[in-house]
């Protein structure tokens, strides 16, 4: 499952991460438009804080008050119970990087440049900052031969990297991210939320993360903040209080129908009852009476489901890690195979038994009560 990230270690740059406060905060724009309307809110240090709702909701003009690229019009934003309003923008920016969609590269500088700006721009010397950004590009999973490349030469989900990367050059305490990952494919997308989650991990920083996706929001902030159009708070709350509590309709309608599926990724699986006599081992007979067995290799490592109705087959399987993945993951192992059963591997691949279609419907009456 997700979010093992939140245990063990400690933080590693607690001391230099913020937290960051709205307080009354407005935005009005000359024309008259209303895009935050008196919001209150923190983003504690060291989390990532969410803030997700509908087009027009206010969510860019709140993230770029943060670091003043707007300024409010009423109402105050704290870094660590100080105004921004009253530190100068360079000064101020120089601790918060900020990611925005489709990277914002600098068309005509190589990739290793791209990411060392901010250190230019302090003065670092070219060989240091080259090599913090020749650090980072390992660090956001980017391949080192591509650092002579320029942004056209790399596919769209690398360029989001090195976004990233550009933005953690300094090592601010504060990432602001702006839909980062809206315009890449959802495999692509899935797997820059993961390493955005590993990369937290070790880093610790205070994140405002902007999207209009709730599955992104649920899948990676710590707290979740909706909003709804005229930038009015609808409410806060960490994914799956905000999941099972919605406050209102609005709040309700914005999750959409299959609430209750995603839930399922907050529900444990090391619970879930595992069944260790439907699996026999890759040319033994099948000796049980049962309708489907899990044929497993001299490792224990899955094959497929024997049907008793079609000898000599195998039919595919799902599985999922017990104790670590979701029961909606569970789930989902179950749904991709004709025989219902989802099959439990530990981290290594092998198989520690089979979830029963009575197990996890038992599991599944359980976690409708919680
Ligand atoms: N410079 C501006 N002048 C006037 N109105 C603006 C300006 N910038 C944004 N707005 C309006 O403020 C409201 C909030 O805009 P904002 O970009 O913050 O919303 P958003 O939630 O980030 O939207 P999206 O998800 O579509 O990016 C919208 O009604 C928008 O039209």
């Amino acid at each position: 499952m997700r979010r093992s990230w939140h245990g063990g270690r400690g933080p590693a740059t607690s001391e230099r991460s913020r937290v960051i406060t709205f307080d009354a905060v407005t935005k009005r724009y000359p024309d008259g438009t209303v895009a935050v309307d008196s919001l209150s809110l923190e983003a504690p240090t060291g989390e990532i804080t969410v803030l997700v709702g509908p087009s027009g909701c206010g969510k860019t003009t709140s993230l770029r008050m943060i670091n003043r690229m707007i300024d409010a019009s009423e109402g105050r934003i704290l870094l660590d119970g100080t105004p921004v309003q009253g530190i100068d923008p360079p000064t101020l920016r120089r601790g918060i990087g900020y990611v925005i969609q489709q990277a914002g590269l600098f068309p005509h500088r190589k990739i290793v440049d791209n990411i060392a700006t901010v250190p230019y721009l302090l003065g670092w010397d070219r060989r240091k900052a080259r090599s913090r950004a020749m650090e980072l590009m390992e660090r956001v999973g980017l391949d080192p031969s591509l650092a002579g490349r320029y942004p056209f030469q790399l596919s769209g989900g690398q360029q989001q990297r090195v976004g990233v990367a550009r933005a953690l050059a300094a090592d601010p305490p504060v990432l602001l991210m702006d839909e980062p990952f809206s315009a890449v494919d959802p495999i692509v997308r899935t797997s820059l939320q993961e390493e955005l989650l590993r990369l937290q991990s070790e880093l610790r920083k205070t994140i405002v993360f902007v999207t209009h996706d709730i599955d992104e929001a649920v899948k990676l902030g710590d707290r979740v903040a909706v909003l709804r159009v005229g930038g009015r708070l609808a409410q806060v709350a960490d994914p799956r209080t905000l999941l099972t509590e919605p406050a209102d309709d609005f709040v309700r309608e914005f999750l959409g129908h299959d609430r209750g599926i995603r839930r399922l990724q907050f529900v444990p699986t090391d619970g879930l009852r595992l069944r260790t006599d439907l699996t026999v081992k890759e040319g033994a007979g099948r000796g049980v009476s049962e309708p489907w067995l899990l044929v497993v290799d001299g490792d224990d490592r899955p094959l497929g489901w024997a049907s008793g109705a079609r000898p000599g087959e195998l039919e595919r399987f799902g599985t999922f890690v017990h104790g670590r993945d979701s029961m909606r993951a569970a789930l989902d192992a179950a749904l991709l195979s004709p025989s219902g059963c989802a099959v439990a591997v530990d981290e290594g691949g092998r198989v520690v038994g089979v979830a029963a279609r009575e197990s996890l419907d038992q599991a599944l009456a359980e976690a409708a009560h919680v």
